[in-house]
Parts: C-alpha cells; sequence; structure tokens
C-alpha cells in the first residue's frame, strides 16, 4: 500500500475528530524524527497506522487481543489493545513489514522498557501532537523539542498521574516505561 492509501484506510475507520488527532501525529512525529534522528518515513507510517482500531467496539478489542496472544498481564485495559492489535495486523491490513514501525504502533499508548527510538518519537507525539489539549501539554511540547527521554518521562508520570487519581487501571509496561525512562535522564543519556 501507498502512504496515500495507508491514510485513506485510516480515514475510513475513524471518526473526523480522531483523523485530525492522526493527522497531528503524522506532522509531530516526522519533525520529532528529524529533530532526534529517527526514520521519518517509518516515524509517519506508524503514525498514520497507530489509532486505527481505536474505535473498535470494547468485545471487539477483547475478542482480537485474545485470538492474537496479547499479554493482558502487560498492557492492562482493553483503551490499550488497539495498539497490539494494529501492530499484529499491518502486514496483513497494510502490507507494512517492519519490526520497527511494528513496536511503535504496539507500544505507543503504553511505551515499554527498552523503547527504541523510533518508539520514543511515536509515543511522544502521540502525546503532545498540535491537537492535545490537558494540563501540562505545553511544558511537554517544550520539552519534546529539547531532550526526547525526558520529555517521555514526565509524560508518562502525567499520564499515570491521571489514570491514578482518576481511579483507572494502569498498563504494567508503562510503569516499567517510566522507571527505566526517569533512570535513563538521571542517568545523563537524552537518547
Ligand atoms: N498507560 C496506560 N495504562 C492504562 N490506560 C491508559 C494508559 N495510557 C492511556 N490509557 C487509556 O487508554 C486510552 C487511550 O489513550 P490515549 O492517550 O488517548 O491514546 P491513543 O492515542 O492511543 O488513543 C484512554 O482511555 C486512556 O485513559
Amino acid at each position: 500500500m501507498t502512504e496515500e492509501q495507508i491514510k485513506e484506510k485510516v480515514k475510513g475507520a475513524l471518526s473526523p475528530a480522531r483523523f485530525a488527532h492522526v493527522e497531528g501525529v503524522v506532522a509531530e512525529a516526522e519533525r520529532l524524527a528529524k529533530r532526534y534522528g529517527a526514520d521519518e518515513d517509518k516515524a509517519r507510517l506508524a503514525a498514520w497506522i497507530h489509532d486505527w482500531a481505536r474505535e473498535w467496539p470494547a468485545d471487539r478489542l477483547e475478542e482480537e487481543a485474545r485470538r492474537l496472544g496479547v499479554d493482558r498481564e502487560l498492557f492492562g485495559p482493553v483503551a490499550v489493545l488497539h495498539g497490539p492489535i494494529a501492530a499484529a495486523k499491518l502486514g496483513q491490513e497494510f502490507g507494512v513489514e517492519d519490526d520497527e514501525v511494528a513496536d511503535a504502533v504496539r507500544y505507543h499508548t503504553t511505551g515499554r522498557p527498552g523503547m527504541g527510538l523510533l518508539e520514543r518519537v511515536v509515543c511522544l507525539a502521540d502525546a503532545v501532537e498540535p491537537g492535545r489539549a490537558y494540563p501540562g501539554v505545553d511544558r511537554l511540547r517544550q520539552l519534546a523539542s529539547q531532550d526526547l527521554d525526558r520529555a517521555l518521562a514526565e509524560m508518562f508520570d502525567a499520564s499515570l498521574r491521571d489514570l491514578l487519581d482518576r481511579g483507572r487501571p494502569v498498563a504494567v509496561l508503562t510503569v516499567l516505561a517510566r522507571n527505566e525512562c526517569w533512570s535513563r535522564v538521571r542517568g545523563g543519556r537524552s537518547r
């Protein structure tokens, strides 16, 4: 599939508001990829596809995750299953056979320990694209241009805080990602 065909397929699967978010993530992922030296084409591709299954009903997500053997211990709530599901179906649905793109899609909501550069770029782009509005997003946007790992660490903290404040379940992967991110920041490595 060409990028244009992928874009149209994703557009057909999402509400206009969600598709506008996806367009924002594509632009932001490309910008961050350029800034940090990640592959810009792969960043755009992962960004186009990341929310493809985001509007599936919960029972469809649950059933597909079971069928694909998604590790629920690590991913947790149904709200994050669209990532691992889209990643598992990249080849079949979009003709994309690329492990880096697959991981960037798989972990875009939760993160994970040991995230590669492309994963970090897409995960952060999802959180700070221009359409996002939540307390602290402006600081994260500023930080995103300066220090990828610090921005990610603060983003995970904010996301976890918000989930806990709302009494929501949190993905174990995010706790692990958050701890590792901070130890990279404290260790002084910024990529
Ligand atoms: N780390 C997490 N653990 C558990 N649930 C999460 C986590 N991050 C986000 N969520 C929930 O998953 C849903 C999707 O999150 P969102 O940040 O909008 O990502 P996406 O761009 O993938 O839709 C929301 O309902 C959010 O509350």
